[in-house]
């Protein structure tokens, strides 16, 4: 009976992951992004600790991403209509996401850019 709603828990939660691909640009454009950096990290023999660095930074822009449409949901689900704090709680929500993936981008470029110029040099 556990081990049954054990694996419930992984479908509800894939379930979920697919309806964000489905609806979510952003978050399809992170995943992209995110497949192109793991094979920039393969060619350019990024080190172990570098890897862990790479997979938590991604981790955290798409859970980030997930997170972000959790709240756009509940804020649609209790504020159909316009108003001011709904607009408010979505972009502070994107503006969150926004901040890591630059900080994200950033350290990034940081690991790759000194690889690429010993490569060019
Ligand atoms: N209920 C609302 N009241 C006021 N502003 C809103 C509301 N819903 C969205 N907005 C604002 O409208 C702008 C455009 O929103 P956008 O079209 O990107 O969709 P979203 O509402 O953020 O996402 P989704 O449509 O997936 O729920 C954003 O600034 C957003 O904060």
């Amino acid at each position: 009976m556990w081990s049954k709603k054990f694996w419930h828990g992984f479908h509800y939660a894939f379930e979920g992951f697919i309806h964000a691909v489905k609806t979510e640009r952003n978050f399809r454009f992170h995943l992209v992004s995110a497949l192109i950096v793991l094979v920039v990290s393969w060619w350019l023999r990024i080190s172990f600790f570098e890897w862990i660095i790479v997979i938590l930074l991604i981790t955290g822009v798409l859970v980030l991403e997930l997170l972000n449409t959790v709240l756009e949901r509940v804020v649609n689900l209790i504020m159909p209509t316009q108003h001011p704090l709904a607009k408010q709680a979505k972009d502070v929500s994107a503006a969150a996401v926004f901040v890591f993936a630059l900080a994200s981008a950033i350290i990034g470029l940081l690991i790759f850019l000194p690889k690429i110029s010993t490569m060019i040099n």
